[in-house]
This record gives structure tokens, C-alpha cells and sequence, in this order.
């Protein structure tokens, strides 16, 4: 099951867990609630054969996907991409990744403004919004292997906060006010 909980105010080490003193952690229902966050588990080593991933992919129109390798070795420019991934940002699509191997946090903004920590490892899919702020960290581990989705042709390209009046900000905070529901 996926991890995720709210973050203490330390900005020193982004690749700790950052928890509260004591812990708060988040369940996963929570999450979508209060960010529009989603998240499937995916089995690494059946997914290929299994379907489940294929009907996400199917449902969802993910027409385009590739790998990211996070790690010194194989990401170029990796002190600098870190960076970017890890400073504040939105996009104009979804940010989706299924991770194979390795592992990090995402972390995300809530309605109030306070950071959630999503810990990801094999086997989870985390689908992060469009115009949601958020951004990326390694962990202790240093090295993370994931698939990147996207429907139509990719656009990689982050928005650093602020970004409020870009149309997908608007978007996103007018289904933050009204709970994320889905039209029937
Ligand atoms: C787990 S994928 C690495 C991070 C990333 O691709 C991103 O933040 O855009
Ligand atoms: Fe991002």
C-alpha cells in the first residue's frame, strides 16, 4: 500500500522522511480527496501479461511511454535535474509514473497549502494532476526506475510556483473546491 504523510517544516535533507513529530499519515482515499491524487498497485513482475496496466493505459488514452533511470550514472545532468524536480512546480498534463525499481517521494500540495509526502517504490503507479504544485526527491536509496506515461505527444515541461494564472491552475483549484468529483 502506498505511504504518504504530512511533512515537517525541515528543509534541511530532502531524502529523509521529513515526518511530524508524531507521525500523520494519509490513507489513500484521503489523498485523492484532498489532492486528486491517484494511485494504483501494479504487480513489477506480472504487469506485462497480467492486463491490469493495459486497461489503465487503455481507459486513459496513454498513447506515448517511455523509462526515466534516476541515479548519477544513468540520468545527464543529474545534480541539475534533481534540482528541477525538486523545485515547485505544475504542468499542463498529468504527471504519470509507474515505478519498476528503486524508489522516492513525490510530494504534493494539499488545499491548505502543506506538503504531503507520497513514498513510492515498485509496484506503484501515482497519477499527480495537471496543475497541482508539486515536486520529486530520491530518497536514501538514490536511484529510481519508472515508466512515464503521457496521452499524446509528451510535454515534460514544469511551471515553477508561481503559476496561478495559468488556465490548468485554475482548473485544478476549481475540483480542489468542489472535492474531486467525477461527473456521472
Ligand atoms: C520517478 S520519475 C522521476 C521524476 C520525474 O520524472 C519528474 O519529476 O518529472
Ligand atoms: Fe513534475
Amino acid at each position: 500500500m502506498v505511504n504518504a504523510w504530512y511533512m515537517d517544516n525541515d528543509t534541511t535533507n530532502q531524502c529523509l522522511e521529513h515526518h511530524r513529530n508524531p507521525p500523520e499519515y494519509i490513507t489513500v482515499e484521503h489523498l485523492y480527496k484532498k489532492t486528486g491524487v491517484e494511485y494504483f498497485k501494479i504487480n513489477v513482475d506480472t504487469y506485462k501479461t497480467d492486463g491490469i496496466l493495459d486497461k489503465i493505459k487503455e481507459e486513459r488514452g496513454y498513447s506515448y511511454e517511455d523509462e526515466i533511470v534516476c541515479s548519477k550514472e544513468c540520468l545527464p545532468n543529474f545534480e541539475e535535474k534533481l534540482k528541477s524536480f525538486f523545485t515547485e512546480h505544475l504542468h499542463t498534463d498529468e504527471e504519470i509514473r509507474f515505478v519498476l525499481e528503486g524508489s522516492g517521494y513525490f510530494d504534493v500540495r494539499d488545499g491548505d497549502d502543506q506538503w504531503i509526502r507520497i513514498a513510492v517504490s515498485a509496484g506503484d503507479m501515482i497519477i499527480i494532476p495537471s496543475g497541482i504544485y508539486h515536486r520529486f526527491t530520491l530518497d536514501t536509496n538514490h536511484f529510481i526506475r519508472a515508466k512515464r506515461f503521457f496521452v499524446g505527444e509528451p510535454v515534460w515541461l514544469p511551471y515553477n510556483r508561481p503559476a496561478d494564472d495559468m488556465p490548468c491552475r485554475k482548473e485544478y483549484v476549481d475540483k480542489l473546491q468542489k472535492g474531486f468529483v467525477t461527473a456521472a
